[in-house]
Formats: structure tokens, sequence, C-alpha cells
């Protein structure tokens, strides 16, 4: 994409991109995310690569497989991959404590297991992704269809509103066949107890809440880059 086609918004998370793109060393097994940001860490991925770098990739989503063949990134199959260097996936929200919302692209399942195979988990955003609280953004969830009522009904009893999501009149189907719920819980006053008790509902495959599964984020403002690290405030 050329940049004078791109919006500020669209640079930023191009920087961010480029920036954790440089983390990566040579003979990196890197974890590939899912998203439009992820996909500018792809793209400057490729552009490395035809400098000599390299590397084998391991998609987080079929589009993110799709989108790395085509771009000649050697890929290894996730199932398959015991340890990953490092991983570079977008958020759609994260505070201070680096504990994020993922999942706006339905590929929270295989990004989580993508960051939680990495030692190093990048997260590059634009500046619309920090918050103080987290929750503004509905916590996408997957879970197994035949379990939709039941699983309704637990985020019902945590206090959350659950919308099933559509696609084109359809109901979302994740690649993993299942489907993906958004559920407001208002701002989360603890995203860790919340993300226990989710994990702890039957029919739910995984959800969007991250804790503990970024090491820095890379952040493009309009000023610059900053770069928040684990136990770190920014810098
Ligand atoms: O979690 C994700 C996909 O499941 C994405 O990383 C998240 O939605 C951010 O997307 P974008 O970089 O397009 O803003």
């Amino acid at each position: 994409m050329a940049a004078a086609t791109l919006n500020n918004r669209n640079l930023a998370k191009q920087l961010a991109a480029q920036e954790a793109v440089k983390l990566v060393k040579n003979n990196d097994i890197v974890g590939l995310g899912t998203g439009s940001t992820a996909r500018f860490a792809l793209m400057a991925l490729a552009e490395r690569l035809k400098e000599g770098l390299q590397i084998r990739g391991v998609p987080s989503s079929l589009a993110t497989e799709a989108q790395a063949k085509a771009l000649g990134i050697p890929l290894l199959p996730l199932g398959e991959v015991a340890q990953i260097d490092i991983s570079i996936d977008g958020a759609d929200e994260f505070n201070e404590e680096l504990q994020l919302i993922k999942g706006g692209g339905g590929a929270l399942f295989r990004e989580k297991i993508v960051a939680s195979l990495s030692k190093n988990r990048v997260v590059v955003v634009d500046s619309s992704k920090k918050v103080a609280q987290l929750g503004a953004f509905k916590v996408p969830v997957e879970l197994v269809p035949v379990a939709c009522r039941y699983v309704l009904d637990q985020f019902e009893a945590l206090g959350g509103q659950a919308q099933l999501r559509y696609k084109n009149d359809a109901l979302f189907i994740t690649d993993n066949q299942n489907y993906i719920a958004d559920v407001d819980f208002g701002l989360i006053a603890n995203p860790e107890e919340l993300a226990i008790q989710l994990n702890q509902i039957e029919g739910v495959l995984a959800h969007g809440l991250f804790i503990g599964l970024a090491t820095k984020v890379i952040m493009a403002t309009g000023e610059g880059l900053l770069v928040f690290e684990q136990s770190q405030k920014g810098s």
C-alpha cells in the first residue's frame, strides 16, 4: 500500500508494525497476528525477507495464512510448533498493565495460542487502542455452537449483555467453526477475575481478555512511537 494513500490512523498502524518487525532476528520463528495492523507487520516482514532475513511464520488465522503465503513468507502450522520466538499482533484495547481485549477480527483463539507459545509478545497499535480501563470494546468470546444458549445465559449471570456476531446477515463462523459472542460487561474493574470466570464456562473456547500475554506494546501517535513494557508505564 502506498504511503500517500494511507490515512493517519493507518499510517500509525504501519509505523508501529514496522517498529515491531525491527525486533525480529534471523532464523526466528515469528507468530503472525491477525487484523489490519498485523497485516502491516506481514508487509514489513516480507520487505525484510527480500533483504535476506530468514524466518518462518506461524499464522494466527486462515486470513493471515493466505496473506502471508501471498507475500512469500514461509509458514509453519500452528498445531506443530512448540515455541515461537516473537509474535506481533494487534489489539482492540490495551491498558497500562498491558492487559488486552482482542478478537475484533474473530481470531482470538488462535491468537491466544500464538501468544501463549511466544517468548516475546509484541502488540502493535495506534493510539485509539489505549484505555484507562478495559471494557468500552465488548469482549469477544468464541463459543461452541451446541452450547450457545447455556453460554449466553452464563454471560448474563456474570452481568454481561451478549450479542452473537453476524457477518453479511449470517452468523459469523470462526476458523474453528464456532460462534463469536460480543459481550458488554461495561468497564471491567477486575479483568483477571473476569478472565477466570469466563474460562470456567463450559462451551467457551476462548475469550478476548489477554492477561499476561503481552510483553511490549508499541503504539504510534501523531508525535511518534511510545513503547510500553511489562512493569513500566511507557517510554
Ligand atoms: O484481535 C484481533 C483480531 O482477532 C485484532 O488484532 C484486533 O481486532 C485489532 O485489529 P486491527 O489491527 O485491525 O485494529
